[in-house]
């Protein structure tokens, strides 16, 4: 042999050894999870995972690989592990382990990253609980009649949207469409207190936009390198200059937004007790900005207590505040930024529309394919729609007149008050467990976010606790019983960075876990004999333990208030077939299909 071989064999042997050295914890881990199995499958794994890569993401390809192999699959990528989970046990122990709150490097592709969704260790605990608040019940209680409201107005529309079509079919994409403006408009209503009118139109296409910026986000998140500015300008200049431009409409749209609501709020206090506040809040406005239109805000601050007449800044500490008065009074007190206000309301609007206008459409194919759950529904709302007091719908006709004057209600309306443009409260709902039990079958089989990715910020033990049915397809009657279900122990140590995605779309269809109809649309899962028997972290459409998601039960009112609008009042229906749709997993679930899918749409009256 040559010097030159020599030379390159001992280089290469030292880059193998030092490789070995830097991945020593993932081969441990490895070794750990499955013994020399472990070790095996971990070629086997990166051929496969080239294999299945082009045309898919990193995710659809461990996914894949997930059928060869028994989970959680753990694959090095590099000096990390990549560990794939769709068991409630290992789910369970990782959404309660407070070393596995934060999240990847992967979800920076999110084009509304700074937000609470994002934000990591110390700084989300503490924005958390800033947060928290925000959504407590009393305050959920008060966006009931915003919910009636755009919900009856997005009822009218879908209505004359059919006296357009003689054929009452509707696209699935102009039903989404309305959706979304829908629940654009409530989530403006509810947590800037804005008036958008985007139920009846919106010229802009602000819902578009935001829609294009998560199917950009998606992409960025399953491809990081796009995160890159250069390399994604460079890859796709198109998509690149896109992602531009909408980002820069929803910058303005949300910054106008904050800008507009500081001003009142602003101009609302009258009091000079509360001058030293006024000079807080613009000095923290004033530091670390860096967003257009910031210096504006803070500016306008600064002019008005140059006036003697100007209004100044009041605190209301024990009124309960909804999420942008509860920046605004954060700000106040030194704890945000104008950057962090704007950052934060992006964050939340885009969150809180896209999830639950997807949800909705889910609900409603899922209804449409399965029309006899749908009539099921109809009935159990009418009946208890019918029982709505004389008195109740008196005090709600009343309401309503007052709502019509200031925005909302189109008196057309409120004269004619059938039980279907009353008002909806949380009595109603709490008398609809049919409702129920579709809500959630919908968001199991079609869930909407299909997948959440963690990071583990420090090497941790991770002690899972595992309930195994003792058959693979259980017997429905006796997972009734709840009696083939075992508990079993098992420790797992995690090295630090490793990456956790949890496969919640995979574990709600599992049959292991939900029995022979897990694949079907099938509500009387949500029966109670079914609830005892599964394991609690089999269902988590909303994540669940130290990082659930904040907004779970108010999606859960606006979801449960436009059905019932919506199947009050019409009967869906499609030739479209659960067992042929295919998924793009996202951020959110999409369908592949969504341009060939039509709904045929019939107004149906009270009986
Ligand atoms: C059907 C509708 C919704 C679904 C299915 C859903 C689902 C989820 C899931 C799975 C997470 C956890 C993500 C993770 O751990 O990576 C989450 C977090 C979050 N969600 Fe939702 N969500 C919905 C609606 C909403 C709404 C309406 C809001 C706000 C009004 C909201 C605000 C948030 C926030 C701020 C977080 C981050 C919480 C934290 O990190 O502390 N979500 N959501």
């Amino acid at each position: 042999m040559s010097m030159l071989t020599n030379h390159i064999l001992t280089v290469c042997a030292l880059l193998c050894l030092f490789i070995f050295y830097a991945q020593r914890k993932c081969w441990l881990f490895v070794w750990q999870l499955k013994g020399w199995r472990g070790v095996i499958e971990q070629p086997i794994l990166w051929l496969l995972l080239v294999v299945n890569l082009e045309p898919n993401d990193i995710m659809v390809a461990v996914k894949r690989c997930r059928k060869y192999f028994k989970s959680p699959v753990a694959v090095i990528v590099g000096t990390r592990i990549l560990l794939y989970v769709d068991d409630p046990g290992t789910m369970e122990a990782v959404l309660t382990a407070p070393e596995c709150l934060n999240k990847t490097f992967l979800q920076n592709g999110f084009f509304a990253n700074k937000g609470l969704l994002h934000a990591k260790d110390e700084k989300w605990k503490i924005r958390r609980k800033q947060l928290n608040p925000t959504f407590s019940h009393q305050t959920l209680l008060s966006f009931f009649n915003t919910f009636n409201a755009v919900g009856q107005e997005m009822q009218q529309q879908l209505s004359e949207m059919l006296l357009q079509t003689e054929t009452h079919r509707i696209s699935f994409e102009a039903l989404e469409d309305l959706i979304s403006r829908a629940v654009l408009e409530v989530s403006c209503l509810t947590t800037m207190d804005t008036s958008t009118h985007f139920t009846r139109s919106d010229t802009e296409g602000i819902t578009r936009t935001y829609r294009t910026l998560m199917e950009i986000s998606a992409l960025r998140t399953i491809k990081p390198w796009l995160q890159i500015d250069i390399i994604f300008r460079w890859l796709n200049e198109k998509i690149y200059e896109k992602s531009r431009r909408c980002n820069k409409l929803v910058e303005k749209f949300v910054t106008d937004m904050v800008q507009r609501k500081l001003d009142e709020w602003y101009a609302k206090s009258q009091t000079s007790s509360t001058r030293e506040t006024k000079i807080n809040i613009v000095k923290v406005l004033k530091k670390n900005d860096s967003i257009d239109g910031i210096d504006n805000a803070a500016d306008a601050l600064t002019d008005g207590m140059n006036s003697s007449s100007a209004p100044l800044v009041s605190v209301d500490v024990e009124h309960k505040r909804i999420f942008i008065d509860q920046l605004f009074h954060l700000a106040e007190m030194g704890e945000l930024t104008f950057a962090e206000i704007i950052n934060e309301t992006q964050s939340m609007v885009m969150v809180s529309f896209e999830t639950i206008s997807t949800s909705i459409m889910n609900v409603l194919l899922c209804l449409a394919i399965n029309r006899e759950y749908q009539n099921e529904l109809r009935n159990e709302i009418r009946q208890v729609l019918s029982k709505v007091s004389a008195q109740q719908r008196q005090q709600q006709q009343q309401q309503q007149k007052h709502q019509q004057r200031t925005k909302h209600i189109n008196p057309a309306d409120v004269d004619n008050a059938d039980d279907f443009h009353l008002s909806v409260v949380m009595e109603n709902l709490q008398q609809m467990p049919y409702l129920d039990m579709i809500i959630n079958e919908s968001l199991r089989l079609l869930t909407t976010v299909p997948m959440n990715i963690r990071n583990v910020s420090k090497d941790i033990q991770l002690h899972i606790i595992e309930q195994k049915q003792q058959q693979r397809k259980p017997d429905i009657d006796k997972l009734r019983d709840g009696q083939d279900v075992i508990k079993g122990k098992r420790i797992l140590w995690i090295p630090k960075n490793t990456l956790i995605a949890m496969d919640t779309f995979s574990m709600q269809r599992d049959q292991s876990n939900w029995g022979p109809y897990a694949q079907r649309f099938y509500p009387k899962h949500f029966s109670k004999d079914y609830q005892h028997a599964r394991h609690t972290f089999a269902y988590i459409p909303f994540s669940k333990g130290l990082r659930t998601c904040i907004g779970s039960r108010y999606s859960i009112y606006v979801l449960k208030i436009f059905l019932i609008k919506l199947i009050s009042r019409f009967d869906f229906d499609t030739s479209a077939c659960l067992d042929n749709l295919e998924f793009v997993e996202g951020i959110s679930l999409k369908l592949r299909q969504a341009k060939n899918i039509e709904f045929h749409v019939q107004p149906c009256m009270q009986q």
